[in-house]
């Protein structure tokens, strides 16, 4: 299978993808100024995250057998759970499953194991599903791995972890442990076991753990899950480590994928690494964002100093609710929001380069409506829920590192108002050919009109309100 794929740059990024794992300020997959990583952005929004995203949206599910009666469960007592697990469920206060649980359980519960490839938007509870199924799926007769689930970094798994903790607190019989850079160490040759049930961990580690300290036999997995796709999925060393694992588990060991987006990248990849699978995804039309109007500036002076016009003449004529400016880099936003508070305008400023702690001291003070503006980069591209944002403004489109059009960054930003069939603005500034250029191939790929706009027109601006 790895033979069809490029791997041989992979080895070399591996040190690098592992090297930094444990901490929030050193992601090594953040390439410093220009993009901030996905796996950080995934985190600090699990952390911000307070209750589950009631989502309209539909999915469809594809069965890898139709004639299979798999039903979809509308409540936690269908689906026959240890009694223990479901106390645990309660006492989180989840009366119901959510729509991708709903879809979900039966499937990665059914007798024979079924292999699964699921996609439901951040924060609609994919990790609770996964995490209920590996529980289910232990046998604490045995005292070894049989549930394996890989996150893309260190502090994303140990997200996975908590869940696991809190449904399993009255199932004390089942033991998991992180399989991290540090988390255990062995010695080569010695003849250390692991035993407990479910290893979650990242692959680099895991791998090290299977191939070279041989503490767990892989081919005892019964369930292999992998987390953040997507995320995982963009890291070449991380994917070249996840498919070497992958050949390490018996060919009926249950793969199972959750991810907010697949990408056609993504869902090759799943598909290579997984036989027969049953495939729940978004329907296609729930990916557009119709409640979402969107426009374009083309500031009449180029680079900064004309995009910055642009947003103080939006600013000033939009009475609106809240606004999240998107720059392409950490320098950018800090020279913006310098600029605006030179300027006097009240504004926050959250980029990769804040800790932690001053990330959620920031998003709290935003949510609370103590600044109207929030200037920030791809950090808070995905997943973040702030109700009051009425405006999102793409100061610089979105670019991969490829410097071409980023389509599915672009969905994730303007997403962040419209929440839950509210409407909302979206507005991208265009300074010259090549940001005009780029624009358009959005407006093409989502085949939805980006309508241009008179910045410099108050009353222009002020129609967009009604
Ligand atoms: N059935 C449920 N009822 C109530 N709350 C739930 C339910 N399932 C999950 N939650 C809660 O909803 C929030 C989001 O759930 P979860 O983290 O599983 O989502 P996710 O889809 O995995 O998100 P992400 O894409 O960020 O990984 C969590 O706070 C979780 O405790």
């Amino acid at each position: 299978m790895a033979d069809t794929v490029n791997w041989a740059e992979a080895v070399d990024q591996q040190e690098q993808v592992t090297s930094g794992v444990a901490g929030l300020n050193v992601s090594p997959a953040d390439p410093g100024d220009v993009e901030t990583s996905k796996a950080e952005a995934s985190l600090l929004t699990k952390i911000l995250r307070t209750k589950l995203v009631d989502n309209s949206n539909d999915v469809e599910v594809q069965q890898n057998d139709p004639t299979s009666p798999l039903y979809s469960a509308r409540s936690f007592e269908e689906l026959n759970l240890h009694p223990n697990l479901l106390k645990g469920i309660y006492s989180m206060k989840f009366n119901k499953p959510s729509k991708i649980q709903e879809k979900a359980l039966p499937l990665l519960l059914a007798d024979p194991p079924q292999n699964l490839i699921a996609q439901s938007q951040s924060g609609t509870g994919k990790t609770a599903a996964f995490v209920l199924a590996m529980l289910t799926r232990v046998d604490t007769s045995k005292p070894y791995p049989q549930i394996l689930c890989l996150s893309p970094t260190f502090d994303l798994a140990q997200q996975t972890g908590k869940v696991l903790q809190q449904m399993a607190q009255y199932s004390p019989e089942i033991k998991m442990t992180y399989a991290v850079r540090g988390s255990r160490t062995f010695q080569r040759g010695q003849n250390d076991k692991v035993t407990e049930h479910i290893l979650i961990g990242t692959a680099g580690t895991v791998l090290d753990w299977a191939v070279k300290f041989r503490v767990f036999d892989p081919k005892l997995i019964n369930m292999f899950v992998l987390d953040e796709a997507d995320v995982m999925i963009d890291t070449q060393g991380q994917q070249d480590q996840t498919i070497r694992l992958h050949k390490q588990l018996r060919r009926d060991c249950q793969h199972v994928l959750f991810s907010a987006t697949y990408n056609e990248e993504v869902m090759t990849f799943a598909k290579k690494i997984i036989s027969e699978p049953n495939i729940i995804h978004l329907k296609r039309s729930e990916e557009s964002l119709d409640n979402i109007k969107q426009y374009y500036v083309w500031c009449s002076a180029a680079g900064d100093e004309g995009k910055f016009a642009a947003l103080t003449n939006l600013y000033g004529v939009l009475t609106i609710g809240q606004c999240i400016v998107f720059c392409h880099t950490r320098k950018s936003a800090a020279w913006l929001a310098g600029k605006m508070n030179k300027e006097g305008h009240a504004v926050a400023l959250l980029t990769g380069q804040s800790t932690v702690e001053q990330r959620i001291a920031v998003l709290d003070r935003f949510r609370e409506g103590k600044e109207r503006l929030l200037i920030t980069t791809n950090l808070c591209a995905r997943g973040i829920d702030i109700d009051q944002v009425t405006l999102v403004v793409n100061y610089d489109i979105p670019m991969d590192v490829h410097h071409k059009p980023d389509c599915e960054t672009y969905l994730h930003r303007i997403g962040r108002t419209g929440r839950f069939g509210k409407s909302g603005l979206a507005v991208n500034f265009v300074d010259g050919r090549k940001s005009y250029d780029s624009l358009m191939f959005i407006q093409n790929h989502f085949k939805r009109e980006i309508q241009k706009l008179d910045a410099d027109d108050p009353d222009e601006i002020e129609k967009l309100q009604k």
